[in-house]
C-alpha cells in the first residue's frame, strides 16, 4: 500500500460504501420480502364440484398459484372427483372439513381458503374458518351478513376478505355509488327506485350485489324500498326477451338495472351491469387471494384489518 493510500479510510469504512451497503442490503430484504409474497399461495377452494368453485379454481392455476387437490362439496354430490384444469380435485364431504382444513393448515401454514357456496351455509362456513384460525375469500352471498362480518371481526384468529361481487369493474360502480351518497346524501330524495336482475335459473337468493348498492341508494334518499322490493328473473325466456342475455350465457349471466325517477316524473336516471360468465369474478377473487396473503404476510406486523371487501382490495391497486 502506498503512503498516500494509507492516509485514506479504508473502502469497508467509508461513508460512501456504508452508504452502498445499506442501500444494498435494503435492496435483498425488499427481494427476500418480495420472493416470499410473490412464491405460490396455497389455496383450498370450496366448492370447486359448483360453477364458482370451479372458474375459481381454474384461474388460481392460471395465475400459477397453488390449488391444493380437495375441495368440501356439498352433501349429495354424486362424483369423488372433479377435474379443474387438468388437475384432479378430490371432494370431500362437509363433515370432515374440520380435519381436512386442519390438516392442510398444518401442512400449508400460509393456506388461504376461498369459499362459494351455498346461501343456506355462508354463516356456519365462516364460523368454521374463524375457529380454525383460517383465513379466507368468502365470495358466497346471502345468510345473515350482519353476522357474519361480526363473527370475522370478532375472530381471534382469523381474516378475510368479505364481498358479494368480486369483479373489478362491477366493484368500482359499487364504491363509486357509495362514495356518491357519503359525499351527496340525500342528493336522490324521494325519487323513485326500481331494480330487476337477471340470473342463471339455478340462482337461488337475490342479487347480493344488487342489495350492496341499495344500501347506497337509501342514503341518496329514495323512496323506501326493501330488498323484497328488488325483482329477480330467473325465467330462461324472460332473460332472453326481456333482459337481452345472450342464449349461450343462460346458464352464467349477472344483468342488473337500476332505475330512479323523480317525484314529478320529468327526470330518470338508469344504471346497468351487466356480466356475462364467471371470468371476472373468479380473476378478482384470486386477486383477493393474493391481497390477503400479502396483507398477512406481506409486511412487518402483519394484517392491520380482521375484515376486508373488495372496495378494499380495489383501492389497493392490487386487481388486474
Ligand atoms: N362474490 C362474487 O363475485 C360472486 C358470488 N357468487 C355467489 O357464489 C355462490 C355460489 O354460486 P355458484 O357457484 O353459481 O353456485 P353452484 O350451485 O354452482 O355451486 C355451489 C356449490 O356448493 C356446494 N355445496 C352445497 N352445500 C355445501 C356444503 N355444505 N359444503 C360445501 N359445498 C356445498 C353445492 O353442491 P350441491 O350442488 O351438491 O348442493 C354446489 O356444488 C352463490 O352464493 C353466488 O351468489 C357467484 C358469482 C360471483
Ligand atoms: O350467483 C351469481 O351468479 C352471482 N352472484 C353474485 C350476487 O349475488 O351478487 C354476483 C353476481 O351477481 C353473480
Amino acid at each position: 500500500m502506498s503512503a498516500a493510500a494509507a492516509h485514506l479510510p479504508h473502502p469497508l469504512q467509508s461513508p460512501r460504501h456504508n452508504a452502498a451497503l445499506r442501500r444494498s442490503m435494503r435492496k435483498k430484504a425488499s427481494i427476500r420480502r418480495a420472493a416470499m409474497i410473490t412464491s405460490a399461495v396455497p389455496v383450498l377452494v370450496n366448492s370447486c364440484a359448483g360453477k364458482m368453485g370451479h372458474a375459481v379454481g381454474e384461474a388460481v392455476l392460471e395465475s400459477g398459484n397453488t390449488l391444493l387437490p380437495y375441495s368440501v362439496a356439498g352433501p349429495d354430490v354424486g362424483v369423488d372427483v372433479v377435474n379443474c384444469a387438468g388437475q384432479p380435485i378430490q371432494l370431500v364431504p362437509p363433515e370432515e372439513a374440520v380435519s381436512l382444513i386442519t390438516r392442510l393448515k398444518e401442512e400449508h401454514p400460509e393456506l388461504i381458503v376461498v369459499d362459494y357456496t351455498v346461501p343456506a351455509i355462508v354463516n356456519a362456513n365462516a364460523d368454521m374458518y374463524c375457529s380454525l384460525g383460517v383465513p379466507f375469500v368468502m365470495g358466497t352471498t346471502g345468510g345473515d351478513r350482519d353476522a357474519l362480518k361480526a363473527a370475522v371481526t370478532a375472530s381471534e384468529a382469523t381474516h378475510a376478505v368479505v364481498a358479494p361481487q368480486m369483479g373489478k369493474q362491477v366493484v368500482a360502480f359499487q364504491a363509486m355509488m357509495q362514495r356518491m351518497s357519503e359525499m351527496f346524501p340525500g342528493a336522490f330524495n324521494d325519487y323513485t327506485l326500481s331494480v330487476v336482475e337477471s340470473h342463471q335459473k339455478t340462482k337461488v337468493d337475490t342479487s347480493g350485489t344488487a342489495k350492496a348498492i341499495v344500501e347506497s341508494f337509501r342514503a341518496l334518499g329514495v323512496q323506501p324500498f326493501d330488498d323484497d322490493d328488488i325483482e329477480l328473473v330467473r325465467n330462461p325466456n324472460d332473460s332472453v326477451d326481456r333482459m337481452g342475455v345472450p342464449e349461450t350465457y343462460l346458464d352464467g349471466h349477472a344483468y342488473h338495472t337500476y332505475r330512479l325517477t323523480s317525484p314529478d316524473g320529468t327526470v330518470a336516471f338508469e344504471f346497468q351491469h351487466n356480466v356475462n360468465g364467471r371470468a371476472i369474478y373468479a380473476q378478482g377473487t384470486v386477486d383477493a387471494v393474493l391481497f390477503l396473503h400479502r396483507q398477512l404476510y406481506g409486511k412487518p406486523g402483519g394484517a392491520t384489518q380482521k375484515l376486508y371487501d373488495m372496495i378494499d382490495v380495489l383501492e389497493a391497486g392490487v386487481m388486474r
